[in-house]
């Protein structure tokens, strides 16, 4: 079954165009969507997240066409965490993870005790509970960036969006964050699916590789396969050399830029 499937999506934005985009991520598999900057990654999570609507085509989620969801109902269903280096003043950790059950609250609504459990579990997970009193903004980017993760994990969706969430962090803490989001989606059957960079993750870490190139889908699969030296020459121009290790672990070692 696919957690989203998107059909002949074109979308101009500025002067950038999204171009037939045609897929279908798998459900409760780890999805990488990789490209060269400006490919249009963001753009294409954006309209899988109703944040943009495509000037033509069709984006199901959970095989329901995106118009047809309810706002709440959206939000109930997929969690989004976006790029972002900016800190978010006067609330603490604790309070910022409580902002992932707003879908499940009307307005003046307290907590209650299943929120504040699942808040409590969304920061157990990330390893942010001792931070639960801190002031988000004093926390580490790594910190901040896993206190973030938490509130989109307490949002309590099937399926969650993360835009470079390796981005801004040490080696440690990506691997950190890497293994966490690895133990979610084993332990929950959770659909994660995610922008990054940094290949040898996308290799080493996720089920299903998306790979675009100015605006258009230009590879989909197995990352183990479909990450080749041709497939770097074609989609960054570089000279790469793919091995794999150690039987199943890739190392890709970019040589130089063509
Ligand atoms: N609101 C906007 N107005 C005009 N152009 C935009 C807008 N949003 C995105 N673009 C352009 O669309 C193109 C694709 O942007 P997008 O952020 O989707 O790329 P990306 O693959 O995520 O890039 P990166 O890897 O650098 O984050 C870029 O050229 C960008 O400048």
């Amino acid at each position: 079954m696919s957690a989203i499937e998107t059909s002949q999506v074109h979308l101009h934005i500025g002067g950038f165009q999204l171009k037939n985009v045609t897929l279908s991520i798998p459900s409760e598999k780890i999805t990488a969507i990789v490209g060269p900057n400006g490919s249009g990654k963001s753009t294409l999570l954006q309209t899988m997240t109703r944040l943009l609507v495509p000037d033509q085509g069709e984006v199901l989620v959970q095989d329901k066409p995106l118009p047809q969801y309810k706002t709440m109902e959206f939000a109930k269903t997929v969690a989004l965490m976006t790029q972002s280096k900016h800190t978010i003043p006067n609330l603490t950790v604790g309070e910022l993870v409580a902002y992932g059950r707003s879908p499940y609250k009307r307005l003046f609504d307290h907590s209650n005790q299943e929120d504040k459990d699942i808040v409590q579990w969304a920061m157990e997970v990330t390893h942010t509970l001792r931070h639960e009193n801190r002031m988000f903004h004093t926390l580490s980017g790594g910190e901040q960036q896993k206190a973030r993760l938490a509130m989109a994990l307490a949002q309590k969706t099937n399926i969650i969006l993360l835009d470079e969430p390796t981005t801004f962090l040490d080696i440690a803490h990506q691997l950190d964050v890497m293994e966490m989001l690895v133990k979610i989606n084993q332990a929950y059957r959770m659909t994660i699916i995610m922008v990054l960079h940094d290949l040898q993750q996308a290799a080493n870490y996720c089920h299903y590789l998306v790979a675009m190139k100015k605006g258009e889908i230009q590879k989909t699969g197995n990352p183990k396969e479909v990450i080749t030296a041709e497939f770097l020459k074609d989609i960054y121009q570089i000279e790469a050399k793919v091995r794999l290790e150690d039987e199943d672990y890739v190392n890709i070692m970019p040589l130089r830029k063509l």
